[in-house]
C-alpha cells in the first residue's frame, strides 16, 4: 500500500440511533484482513478512573453530561488517531456524531449548561481542525425510533434501563437533520444510508450491497 494511505486509511464511520444495529453491522465487517474495526470505547466510559461516567450520565445527566461528552470526545479522537496497517479504517461513530448528535442533544435539553457547551465545542473545532480526523464516507444506519427503541429493551443494557421513548425519537431526529436533510451542522463526507429496520436475518445483503463502497473497491466517485 502507499505511503499516504498508512498515513490516512479510507476511514467509514457507521452512525446511527441507539439501538440502530451498529454492533451487529460491524461484526459484518470483521473478517476481512483489510478493515481495521473500531468499536464504541464502551469500556472506557464505563470505567475511567474507576468511575462509571456512562451510569452516572444516566442516572444524574444534568450532573455528569459535560464530564461524560467530555470523556467521550477524547476517546473518539484516539480512535481517529490510532495508526492501522489496513487500508480501511472502520470506525462505530466519531468525534463528530459526538458534537452534533449527543452533545446537541443535551444542549437542547438544558442537560449541558451553555458555558459547558462552549468549551465542549471549542475542544471540538480546535481538534477537528489541528488533528486529522477527517472521515472519507458515512455509513448511516437508519432506523425507525420505534425499532431502535424495541432492540434497546431486548438488549437490556443496563445504564439504558432508565431511557426513555422520547430521548430515542429526538435522538432519531437529529440523526435524519445532520446525515438526511443536511440541515444540522455540515456534514463532512458523502453519507450511504442502509435500511437499518431490517431484521438481522435478512440486513446481510443489505451489508453487501454497499461492500465495495465501504471497502474502497470502486475507484469511482459515489454515484449518487
Ligand atoms: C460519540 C458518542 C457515542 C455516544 C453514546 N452515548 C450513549 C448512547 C448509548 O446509551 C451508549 C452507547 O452508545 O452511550 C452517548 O450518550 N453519547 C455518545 N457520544
Amino acid at each position: 500500500s502507499s505511503k499516504s494511505e498508512l498515513c490516512h486509511p479510507f476511514t467509514v464511520a457507521v452512525e446511527g440511533n441507539v439501538g440502530s444495529g451498529k454492533t451487529t453491522f460491524l461484526n459484518h465487517f470483521n473478517k476481512y484482513e483489510n478493515v481495521a474495526v473500531f468499536a464504541e470505547p464502551i469500556e472506557l466510559w464505563r470505567d475511567c478512573d474507576g468511575y462509571n461516567l456512562l451510569d452516572l450520565m444516566y442516572k444524574d445527566p444534568k450532573k455528569y453530561s459535560f464530564t461524560f461528552q467530555s470523556y467521550v470526545q477524547l476517546t473518539m479522537l484516539r480512535q481517529h488517531q490510532k495508526k492501522i496497517q489496513q487500508p480501511v479504517k472502520l470506525m462505530e461513530r466519531s468525534i463528530y456524531s459526538a458534537r452534533y448528535c449527543f452533545v446537541e442533544k443535551m444542549s437542547r435539553d438544558g442537560l449541558m449548561a451553555p458555558p459547558a457547551v462552549a468549551v465542549i465545542d471549542q475542544w471540538f473545532q480546535y481538534v477537528t481542525k489541528s488533528q486529522d480526523t477527517n472521515l472519507d464516507l458515512i455509513v448511516y444506519l437508519r432506523t425507525s425510533p420505534e425499532v431502535a427503541y424495541e432492540r434497546i429493551l431486548k438488549r437490556n443494557r443496563s445504564e439504558e434501563r432508565t431511557v426513555p421513548f422520547e430521548y430515542i425519537k429526538a435522538l432519531h431526529e437529529i440523526h435524519e437533520d445532520w446525515l438526511m436533510k443536511k440541515t444540522l451542522h455540515k456534514c463532512n463526507a458523502p453519507v450511504i444510508v442502509l435500511n437499518a429496520n431490517l431484521d438481522k436475518s435478512v440486513i446481510e445483503e443489505e451489508y453487501q450491497k454497499y461492500e465495495p463502497h465501504i471497502l474502497n473497491l470502486n475507484k469511482s466517485p459515489l454515484r449518487a
